[in-house]
């Protein structure tokens, strides 16, 4: 039987295709990210130097002899990858079962490209049956989960995890994810959010979707 992390590692070898070549790239975090970052050790060379979304990822690199860059170095990134919890036919995600939404954020948008990695459960036609994660500021837990309550969403606080720049994260389920743009806007203006694991204002330009025997790629047109 084919087991999820295959269809991961189908998606992250089919991924490097997309590598630029002898430029900078950027990496999220996740086990999908991790396979791809084994994968890309073979061919390090090709690379000038990444730019990591997380620590976790950061070290991966660092083991294996991948030259890793500050993105204050570098500014804009040619390729960005990243996996996903969900993503819909639009290419616009829910990110941030790892808890390292900011950082993904961040380095996505300082992207020009993005190339998103997953196994083929993670395609849905609609976004939010995966709770949303939201990174708040701890100070601001309770008012923020009361407007996340407003918007029809029930948080639940993610116990003992502080992110890598102190906040905390609510994972919010039952919300009903009709306009992702919207709804990822309107969650960013409640004070105390740090960030949303909606990605819709930045989608990703190519889906690798990796499948039992083979991996798939999805694009919805130019941006
Ligand atoms: O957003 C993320 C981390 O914050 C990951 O991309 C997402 O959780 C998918 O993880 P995995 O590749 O382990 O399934």
């Amino acid at each position: 039987m084919t087991t999820q992390n295959e269809l991961k590692r189908q998606a992250a070898r089919r991924a490097l295709d997309y590598l630029p070549n002898d430029d900078y790239i950027g990496v999220g975090s996740g086990s999908t990210v991790a396979l791809f970052i084994e994968e890309l050790a073979a061919k390090k060379d090709r690379v000038r130097g990444v730019v990591a979304a997380s620590l976790e990822s950061r070290e991966l690199l660092e083991k294996l002899g991948i030259k890793v860059v500050a993105l204050a170095d570098v500014g804009k990134l040619p390729v960005y990858f990243d996996g996903a919890d969900e993503v819909n036919h639009s290419l616009q995600m829910i990110k941030g079962g790892g808890a390292a939404l900011l950082g993904e954020k961040i380095v996505a948008h300082a992207s020009r490209q993005f190339i998103c990695m997953a196994d083929e459960s993670k395609y849905v036609s609609k976004l939010g049956k995966f709770p949303l994660p939201v990174e708040v500021v701890p100070f601001a837990r309770s008012w923020v989960a009361s407007q996340l309550v407003k918007l029809g969403g029930r948080p639940v606080l993610r116990e003992s995890v502080i992110t890598r720049g102190g906040h905390e994260i609510l994972d919010v389920h039952d919300l009903s994810i009709l306009e992702p743009m919207k709804l990822e806007d309107e969650i960013n203006r409640i004070p105390g959010v740090m960030e949303n694991g909606i990605f819709a204002r930045h989608p990703a330009d190519v889906l690798v979707l990796g499948h039992a025997d083979r991996a798939e790629i999805i694009t919805v047109g130019a941006k």
